[in-house]
């Protein structure tokens, strides 16, 4: 059982995550008080089928009682159960559900995914819509990693100023200064989608190719940057917003369409030169140059982005792993962490990550 609020106690907590690469759900052990990480456990994976993937896609940007939302909503809810159930000791679940729309400024966020269906299935605590309360008080409603990846810079031991950069479906980077001593504290952290990532990419590769995503940017090596749609692209003004900033999945449009008269391979490059692009005008906004830049998510396995940032970025460019963590589990980590906290009234979110108004702890529990 967990204690009352406020008070520090160790437990092992799971998250959930259902990406915006819409590849399935992953799913990972942290031993933790929400404060400090004292070890991470087991992990898991269930992979959508392509019937249910066609499912979620067929959903995205929908609102609640839209068409396609109910069989999305029990695509994910089945998922999390089948996957959830193969761990065991677990005191409190982290369930971050799938976006399915995100419109901070406007309509707010939509995840599908009910937390409350699955503490009753398993009979364990789940703290869910991570989201909702941080965008009521003004803020974006993501990144929420940034106050996890502040207590991994401190697992690892890093003494200097480092980024983490997620590249998923969309890419978001935060900037922990480690030497502050909660990530509250103004100048610990600066967080921020940095625009799309992989999503553009692998809508090219279902168009073009019929296939899920360009494995090890094979594709993309073959062509080259048309620089005009680079910058094209760049003019969006999304880059010149200052931070906190987030995305919807296809918040910029018909990427695919960007690259239209451009051969496979050239279109393959163009749309991974964006992403690297984006993250290059994200890293403008860092106060102090970091001392590294730490990769995680998919898109760290693709050789052809990791070398267009190292060619690009003054600092070390390195998958999670050179650090000693889980680059395809660190989202999922995340939120069984956040979950800790929320389960102990702490915040999950601040004026530098999201925006928000104050510190805000989101996350609605549900016992079963
Ligand atoms: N070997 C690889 N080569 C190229 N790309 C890869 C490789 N492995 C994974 N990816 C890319 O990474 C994507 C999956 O990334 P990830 O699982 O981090 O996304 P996500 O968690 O769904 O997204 P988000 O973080 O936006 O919610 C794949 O869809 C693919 O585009
Ligand atoms: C609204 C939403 O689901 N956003 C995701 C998405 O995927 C990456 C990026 O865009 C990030 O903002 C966020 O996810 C991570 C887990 C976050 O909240 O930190």
């Amino acid at each position: 059982m967990m204690r009352p609020r406020g008070q520090s106690v160790r437990v092992k907590a799971l998250g959930a995550m259902s990406g915006t690469s819409l590849d399935g759900v992953d799913a990972a052990v942290v031993d933790t008080d929400g404060v400090d990480i004292f070890g991470f456990g087991a992990t898991g994976y269930r992979e959508y089928t392509p019937a249910e993937r066609a499912v979620l896609t067929a959903a995205l940007g929908r609102w609640p009682g839209e068409t396609g939302v109910d069989a999305a909503a029990d695509v994910v809810q089945s998922a999390h159960e089948e996957l959830i159930a193969g761990f065991d000791g677990i005191a409190v679940i982290g369930m971050h559900g799938q976006t399915l729309a995100h419109e901070p400024r406007g309509r707010g966020t939509h995840q599908v995914g009910d937390g409350q269906a699955l503490a009753r299935a398993l009979g364990v605590p789940v703290v869910w819509d991570f989201r909702t309360a941080d965008i009521r008080l003004g803020g974006e409603g993501a990144p929420l990693a940034p106050f996890f990846h502040f207590a991994c810079a401190r697992w690892i031991g890093a003494s200097e100023p480092l980024c983490f950069l997620n590249l998923g479906g969309v890419g978001n980077l935060t900037y922990v200064d480690p030497s502050f001593a909660r990530p509250e504290e103004e100048g610990a952290l600066l967080a921020f989608d940095t625009g799309p990532a992989n999503a553009p990419i692998n809508d090219l590769m279902q168009e073009r190719r019929g296939e899920v995503y360009d494995r090890d940017g094979a594709l993309a090596a073959q062509g080259d940057v048309a620089e005009g749609a680079l910058e094209l692209f760049l003019d969006d003004p999304y880059f010149s917003r200052m931070p906190p900033k987030s995305l919807d999945r296809n918040a910029f449009g018909d990427m695919v369409g960007l690259v239209r008269e451009l051969d496979d391979a050239d279109a393959a490059a163009t749309l991974t030169g964006m992403c690297a692009a984006s993250v290059l005008r994200g890293m403008e906004h860092c106060p102090t140059p970091p001392s590294r830049l730490l990769v995680t998510g998919g898109g760290r396995n693709n050789p052809v982005l990791m070398e267009m940032l190292r060619v690009s970025l003054d600092c070390p460019v390195e998958p999670v792993e050179a650090a000693g963590l889980d680059g395809d589990m660190l989202e999922a980590q995340a939120f069984a962490y956040l979950a800790v906290r929320v389960m102990r009234g702490l915040p999950t979110s601040c004026p530098s990550t999201t925006g928000v108004r104050m510190a805000v702890g989101g996350g609605e529990v549900s016992r079963g």
